[in-house]
């Protein structure tokens, strides 16, 4: 019997792994580095897949990545499919396994991305759409049930909750998301589907016919933009290798790391960021733009220890669009010049009540927004617990090398 590694494709319809397969064992391996957090919430997806293939006579096994040799070897498996991997670590352990690919969560076959995302996006002609239906195939043997965890997301759990969150926001939110979508509070700001998109729970293809649906507009272009961004970095990725990883002229991490993983470093707006990716796993887009630009370009720290702390926090991590923004922002991916985001001016730009601040800092909760704004703070300005700045480059930027956002 064959076996399926359903990672990165975590759902039953619209799945290319399922084709053609009548009978085989469905597997799922954890990831190697994730928070507390990031493993509670998959755990949930799984078993809410575990209950929905439960009901159609299939099941999963979700292994540890050591123990799945020994259970290929166990259960006789006379192969393994997969999921197409973009990233050198994975395409490595497809190879050791001999693994049959499949389509990953992808818009479009091998396409090239070498260039600027304008240009890749100008390469592009209408993506294609699976026309797939295949039902789940049965699993012989039962798995272990899988329980769910305690305590509740900021995202609702499976493949239903994600088609809801679908439609929600093409109904009620899409037409002015140009608008939103540089908000940093709440959950109307932008899409959210990340979280679906990460694990495969949604089909990129599903997502996008169904958004594409939608009446034309600024709020639909762009947003169909946006998942072509992340269509571009998974090519970006595939054709860099190991190269995306590479170190960036600073290579050192010091206190000023944990400073930051923490929310600690006494710059408001990253600070409530980086504390509500600890609490929750996700942070909006602006926010991200924001740590990953402070951390490399203010407090000069290797970039890949930014993106691997995301990696192990974000329940919609996904290899190619963690590890290729990281590498945009520090100059070193599909854009050569470093982009350099000016907290203190975004801020209040992005924040002007100091509203998503407060609700992070509630340590800031007395001060006026132009208060929080107004950085560098004199010594007494400063609440008595918060920490004094551990450093910006510049609090007033020179127009030098980085590009200012
Ligand atoms: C430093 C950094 C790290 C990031 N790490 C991840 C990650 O691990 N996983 C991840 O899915 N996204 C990542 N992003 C991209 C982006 O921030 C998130 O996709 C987005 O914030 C998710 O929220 P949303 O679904 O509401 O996005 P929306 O604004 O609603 O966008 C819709 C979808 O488009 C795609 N998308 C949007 N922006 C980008 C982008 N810049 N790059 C690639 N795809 C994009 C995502 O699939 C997203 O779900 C990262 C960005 C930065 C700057």
């Amino acid at each position: 019997m064959q076996g399926i590694l359903l990672n990165g494709q975590l759902r039953l319809h619209r799945n290319p792994l399922f084709e053609n397969i009548d009978e085989a064992m469905l597997l799922w391996c954890w990831p190697t580095r994730l928070s507390a957090l990031r493993r509670a919430w998959l755990q949930a997806n799984l078993c809410k897949i575990q209950e929905a293939l439960r009901a159609r006579g299939s099941d999963i096994f979700v292994l540890e990545p050591e123990a799945l040799p020994a259970f290929i070897r166990e259960h006789q498996l006379s192969a393994l499919r997969m999921a197409s991997p973009v990233a050198p670590e994975e395409k490595a352990l497809a190879k050791a396994l001999g693994a049959e690919l499949a389509p990953a969560n992808r818009l479009f076959d091998h396409r090239e991305a070498k260039g600027s995302f304008s240009q890749f996006r100008k390469s592009l002609k209408a993506p294609s759409m699976g026309r797939l239906n295949a039902l789940p195939p049965t699993t012989p043997i039962k798995a272990p049930t899988l329980t769910l965890p305690p305590g509740a997301f900021r995202f609702d759990p499976g493949e239903d909750a994600a088609n809801e969150r679908l439609l929600y926001f093409r109904d009620q939110l899409l037409a002015d998301y140009h608008q939103s979508r540089n908000g940093l509070l709440g959950n109307s700001f932008s899409s959210q589907l990340s979280v679906y998109l990460g694990e495969g729970i949604l089909a990129i293809d599903h997502v996008w016919q169904c958004l594409h649906s939608a009446p034309t507009g600024q709020g639909r272009d762009k947003l169909l933009d946006e998942l072509l961004w992340r269509e571009f970095f998974q090519h970006w990725l595939a054709q860099q290798g190991a190269k995306a990883f590479a170190p960036h002229a600073s290579t050192q991490t010091d206190e000023r790391l944990l400073a930051w993983q923490q929310g600690h470093t006494g710059l408001p707006l990253v600070d409530a960021a980086m504390r509500e990716l600890l609490a929750t796993g996700y942070i909006s887009n602006r926010a991200r733009q924001n740590v990953a630009s402070f951390l490399v370009h203010d407090l000069k720290q290797d970039w890949r220890a930014g993106a691997d702390w995301f990696e192990r926090q974000l329940l919609d991590y996904d290899v190619a669009a963690n590890w290729g923004n990281w590498a945009y922002i520090a100059g070193l991916g599909a854009s050569t010049r470093p982009i350099y985001f000016d907290v203190a001016w975004q801020s209040r730009q992005h924040d002007r009540e100091a509203s998503y601040i407060k609700a992070w800092l509630p340590e800031l909760g007395l001060l006026p927004a132009d208060t929080i704004h107004n950085l560098p703070w004199l010594p007494e300005q400063r609440p008595e617990g918060y920490p004094a700045p551990v450093g910006m480059a510049d609090w007033g930027f020179k127009a030098s090398d980085p590009k200012r956002v």
